[in-house]
């Protein structure tokens, strides 16, 4: 059975105090009630202190991006030994706000990939279309070529600790959601991509996640839908009870 899994991409929100707050919040929901793995995504700041502050909670850590080099002179950067030291265990790769406002091209996320997996940091890989893509029916091959160029340069074993995140940008922060059949169909199309390029077993074992505007409201229906292994949440994962809702949805 694979791994169904709701994770909370806080994007650049919340100061420590605020991220605190929203974590001890989090800990006071009982979350052994939902068979999903929870994982919250804070700022690059606030992720030592989210560490510290998690002990003895099953509610694991993710940064929202990484630098694809061991270390040097790259200022601004964080790189994957810095993560794991910190107590990080997934990153988000390849999320379309990375994609779109810092270019990063499939070439640069497929170098971010094998940095991450060097490290033993499990990846939450992100695919998905733009509107203009989506109205012209080129959803299916534009998420094919992100899994090809950014992803299939691992071998099937190495993707065991990869996660896929499904997000049409046309539904990301703008309340639009895709319906729970939109998702289901793209969801049972990347999983026979995996299927073609590894094999079936690897294909049913890999999780992949839904994102786009999932607020508890939707949260249910689309996690239904028999491809879809969770959710990957931006706005309503800053508020506990929003977030806790969609956790126990599963
Ligand atoms: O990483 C999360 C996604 O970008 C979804 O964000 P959203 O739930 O605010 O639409």
């Amino acid at each position: 059975m694979r791994t169904q899994i709701v994770a909370g991409n806080w994007k650049m929100n919340c100061s420590l105090d605020e991220s605190l707050h929203l974590l001890n919040e989090l800990k006071l929901k009982d979350f052994s009630k939902s068979n999903a793995e929870v994982i919250i995504a804070p700022p690059y700041t606030n992720l030592y202190p989210i560490h510290q502050n998690l002990k003895n909670s099953s509610i694991k850590i993710s940064s929202q991006n990484i630098n694809e080099n061991e270390s040097g002179a790259f200022t601004g950067e964080i790189s994957p030994k810095m993560l794991k030291s910190v107590g990080v265990e997934y990153v988000i790769i390849g999320h379309s706000e990375r994609r779109a406002i810092y270019n990063e091209s499939d070439a640069l996320l497929a170098k971010k990939v094998t940095a991450a997996l060097k490290h033993d940091l499990k990846i939450m890989f992100c695919v998905g279309e733009v509107l203009e893509q989506r109205k012209a029916e080129k959803h299916f091959d534009v998420v094919k070529e992100q899994l090809e160029k950014g992803l299939f340069h691992i071998s099937a074993s190495e993707m065991k600790n990869v996660v896929i995140a499904y997000e049409p940008v046309w539904a990301i922060g703008t309340g639009e959601t895709a319906s729970p059949e939109q998702a289901q169909e793209i969801h049972e199309h990347i999983r026979k991509v995996l299927a073609e390029k590894y094999n079936q077993d690897m294909a049913n074992q890999t999780s992949i996640l839904y994102g786009g505007s999932v607020k508890p409201n939707n949260a249910k229906e689309i996690f239904a839908k028999k491809d879809v292994d969770g959710g990957l949440i931006g706005g309503a994962s800053l508020d506990a009870d929003s977030f806790a809702e969609i956790v126990m949805s599963f």
